[in-house]
């Protein structure tokens, strides 16, 4: 029987989806989960009764851990190409959702995490201080790709995204609220509602408009990645499968392994 890693719950009176991410230990988004997401956002692209979707997890304390290392490290370079091909595609159908988007970031929210996050049009996190949400892929020994990199910049601006990005920051709540890197900071027990009366304030706003200012600002990023979106697996696959780098992911493992020991 096929896993599930995402629950989808649509409120047909209100045409808001929930999507909770649910792969514990920590949301890493493999290749299944990657696809599983990116089938549940074209099935509600669909739906015409869908005009909001609010993206949570159901993982007490991690929104998402970001990509699955274990996806990148020791695999064929085809494996590799198919992997990056789902991250695309996860990207792609989430930046550019006609929908309302809006993250109820209930936990930390590192790397490709921060990505899901700052590819929805709002995001609420939980005011806990021990959460804690950026770009760090070059703490990995990794490198943040140019879509991963312009969808910060949209978010945070130049100088603040050059900062963050050359030093793999994470902000905890009340820095990423100061960066911009989230909109609003909510208790636990009021992340869903408020994420609920945010969404009634966007779904207040004709939806054509809004589609149309919201393709305006993001299309040129996705036209880029369309255009070269093989060339950029392929860059992917070369980057990864080296050495050097295969031997950045064993030892960050190995980190995580031994902060838990
Ligand atoms: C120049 C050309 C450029 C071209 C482009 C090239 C490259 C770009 C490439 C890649 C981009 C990647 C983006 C990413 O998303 S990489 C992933 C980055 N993620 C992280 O750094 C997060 C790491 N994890 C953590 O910090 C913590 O686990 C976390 C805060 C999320 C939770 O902490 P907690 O203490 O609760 O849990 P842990 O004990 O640490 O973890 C439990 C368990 O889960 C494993 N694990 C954690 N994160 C990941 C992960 N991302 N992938 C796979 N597995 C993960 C962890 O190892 C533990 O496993 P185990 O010990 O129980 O077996």
């Amino acid at each position: 029987q096929r896993r599930m890693f995402t629950n989808v719950e649509m409120d047909n009176s209100t045409g808001v989806a929930v999507i909770k991410m649910n792969s514990p230990p920590v949301n890493s988004l493999s290749l299944e989960f990657l696809t599983e997401f990116a089938i549940n956002m074209e099935k509600l692209e669909m739906d015409r009764g869908c005009r909001g979707v609010i993206l949570t997890s159901s993982v007490p304390r991690i929104f998402s851990a970001g990509l699955d290392i274990t996806e990148m490290y020791g695999k064929t370079p085809e494996h590799c190409g198919a992997f990056w091909r789902a991250v695309q595609e996860m990207w792609l159908k989430l930046y550019g959702s006609s929908m309302i988007t809006i993250a109820a970031i209930n936990g930390s929210s590192p790397a490709g995490g921060c990505l899901m996050a700052i590819s929805c049009d709002y995001r609420i996190m939980t005011d806990y201080p021990k959460y804690s949400i950026g770009l760090n892929e070059t703490k990995l020994g990794i490198v943040a790709p140019f879509w991963f990199k312009d969808t910060m910049i949209n978010c945070i601006g130049n100088r603040a995204t050059e900062h963050s990005l050359q030093l793999g920051l994470q902000y905890n709540p009340p820095e990423a609220l100061k960066v911009g890197l989230v909109d609003q900071l909510e208790t636990e027990d009021k992340l869903m509602t408020t994420a609920s009366s945010v969404m009634s304030q966007w779904l207040a706003i004709p939806d054509h408009a809004r589609q149309i200012t919201k393709s305006m600002m993001r299309k040129p990023i996705i036209d880029q990645l369309l255009r070269q979106r093989e060339a950029d697996v392929q860059n992917f696959v070369k980057f990864i499968t080296k050495d050097s780098i295969q031997k950045s992911l064993q030892m960050y493992m190995e980190m995580l392994k031994q902060k838990k020991g």
